[in-house]
C-alpha cells in the first residue's frame, strides 16, 4: 500500500426528510445564499423544503447554474455574495450546482482573477466561504469531496480544481430526491460513480486489500442496483444504496493509498467542452477503449476485476480481460448509454482538435504511469469512434 493522508471533514446527514435538519445545521444569524440550477429544484419541491427549513434566517437565492457550471454564470453569484455580505453558501442540486458553489466559495475571498483557481488546480486558495449541500443527484461525490469542475464557455475550457477549504461542512442526502430524476440523469449518475471507482481501482496492484474489497463491493452494488433502479425508481432502498454508493465512490476513501488513473475523466472533459456531451456519457465512451489500449499496463488489476466484479473464471488471461471489458460496455449500454463517439455525431475529423485541446490543457502525461501521451489519447479516441 502507498503512503497516504486521509482527511474528510464533511458531516453527512442521510435519510428521508432530513432537509428539515438545516435548522440545526445553520446558525440562526447566518446570511445564506441558496444556489440552485434550472427549474428542477423548484418543480420537485426541494427548494420549498429548503426555504421552509431556513425559517426566518436572512437568505438570498441564486438560480440558473447550468449543467457543467460556467465561470461566466458563477462570477455573477460571486458579485451577489459580495453585495449581500453573505457568509454561508448552500448548494441545492447535483454535481454542477455543488461544484459551482465550491468555486464561488473560493472565488469570493480570492486575491486576483478567479480563473487562476482553475489554472493552478486550486493550489493558491488560502480560504473559502463555508459550503453546505442538499444533494439531489447522486453521481459526482462532490457532496463529500474537495473537488470542483468549472467550464469557461468563452474559451471552451473545462478544468478542475482541488482544495481542502472547499470540502462541504455538511451534506444532506435524502434518497427520495432520486425519485424525480429523469432516467437519463439517473443512468448518467450510475455510470459516473462506476467510473469514479474504476479510476481508483483499475490501475496496478499495490496490495491495498481493503481499498480493493471496498471498490469491488461498490462496483458490484452498482451493477446490481443500477438496472433495477431504472425500472423501479421510487424504491427507497435501491435509491438509498445508490446514493450512498455514489458518495463513497469519490469521498477519498477508496483512493487513499492506491495509485489513481483519471485519464478517462480528462479525455471526457474535452468531449463535454467541445460537444456538450453529458459528463457520465463521455466516460462511458472513453473507458472501454482506454482499458483495451492499456490492457498490458493494467493486466493485474483487469484480471482481478474480471474475477471479483464480473465473476469471469474461464479462459486465457486475454480472453478474461476481453470479456470483462465487453461486460463493462454492455452494462453501460444496458443503462441506455451509447458508448461510441459516432452515437453522438462525433467523427474522425474531430480527433485532431480534441488531442490539441488536451495538450493545450497540459494533459500530455495522463494515467497512473503518466504514459498516456497525446498520441496514446489519439489512439484511444480513434478506438472510441
Ligand atoms: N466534484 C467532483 O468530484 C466531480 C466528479 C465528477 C463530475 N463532476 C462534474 O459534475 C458535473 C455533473 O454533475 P451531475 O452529474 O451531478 O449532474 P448535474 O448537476 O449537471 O445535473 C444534471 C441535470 O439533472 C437535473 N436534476 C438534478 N437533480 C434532479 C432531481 N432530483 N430531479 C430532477 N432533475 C434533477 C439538473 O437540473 C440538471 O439539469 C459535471 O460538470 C462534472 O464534470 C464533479
Amino acid at each position: 500500500m502507498l503512503n497516504f493522508d486521509y482527511y474528510n471533514p464533511t458531516h453527512i446527514v442521510f435519510g428521508k426528510g432530513r432537509i428539515a435538519q438545516l435548522d440545526t445545521l445553520l446558525s440562526k444569524d447566518a446570511r445564506v445564499l441558496v444556489l440552485y440550477g434550472g427549474s428542477s429544484a423548484q418543480k420537485t419541491g426541494t427548494l420549498d423544503e429548503v426555504r421552509k427549513a431556513l425559517g426566518d434566517r436572512t437568505y438570498f437565492e441564486f438560480g440558473g447554474i447550468e449543467p457543467n457550471p460556467s465561470y461566466e454564470t458563477l462570477m455573477k453569484a460571486v458579485e451577489q455574495v459580495k453585495q449581500e455580505k453573505v457568509d454561508f453558501l448552500l448548494a441545492v442540486g447535483g454535481g454542477s450546482v455543488i461544484d459551482g458553489t465550491k468555486f464561488v466559495a473560493a472565488a469570493v475571498p480570492y486575491e486576483g482573477e478567479p480563473w487562476e483557481i482553475l489554472e493552478t488546480d486550486g493550489k493558491k486558495i488560502k480560504e473559502a466561504l463555508p459550503v453546505g449541500t442538499v444533494l439531489t443527484l447522486p453521481a459526482t461525490g462532490s457532496e463529500m469531496n474537495r473537488n470542483s469542475v468549472v467550464t469557461r464557455k468563452s474559451i471552451k475550457s473545462k478544468r478542475g480544481f482541488h482544495n481542502d477549504h472547499v470540502f462541504p461542512v455538511f451534506s444532506i442526502l435524502d434518497p427520495t430526491k432520486v425519485y424525480t430524476l429523469p432516467p437519463r440523469q439517473l443512468a448518467n449518475g450510475v455510470v459516473d460513480s462506476f467510473i469514479h471507482i474504476t479510476e481508483q481501482y483499475l490501475t496496478y496492484p499495490v496490495d491495498g486489500m481493503v481499498q480493493d474489497e471496498f471498490a469491488e463491493g461498490l462496483l458490484r452494488t452498482l451493477i446490481k442496483i443500477g438496472p433495477e433502479l431504472l425500472k423501479d425508481q421510487k424504491n427507497y432502498d435501491l435509491a438509498a444504496n445508490f446514493m450512498w454508493t455514489a458518495t463513497l465512490a469519490l469521498n477519498g476513501l477508496i483512493g487513499a493509498g492506491v495509485p489513481q488513473d483519471w485519464a478517462t475523466h480528462m479525455i471526457g472533459h474535452e468531449l463535454t467542452a467541445a460537444f456538450g456531451i453529458d459528463h457520465g456519457r463521455t466516460l462511458a465512451i472513453i473507458l472501454p477503449s482506454l482499458l483495451q489500449n492499456q490492457r498490458e499496463a493494467k493486466k493485474g488489476k483487469l484480471l482481478q476485476y474480471a474475477k471479483n466484479v464480473w465473476h469471469i473464471d474461464q479462459g486465457s488471461d486475454d480472453e478474461r480481460i476481453d470479456a470483462a471489458i465487453e461486460k463493462t460496455r454492455h452494462f453501460f449500454e444496458l443503462l441506455g448509454i451509447p458508448t461510441h463517439l459516432k452515437d453522438y455525431d462525433v467523427g474522425e475529423e474531430s480527433i485532431d482538435m480534441l488531442v490539441k485541446e488536451l495538450e493545450a490543457h497540459g494533459m500530455s502525461q495522463l494515467g497512473e504511469h503518466k504514459a498516456i501521451t497525446p498520441e496514446v489519447s489519439r489512439a484511444i479516441l480513434l478506438a472510441s469512434l
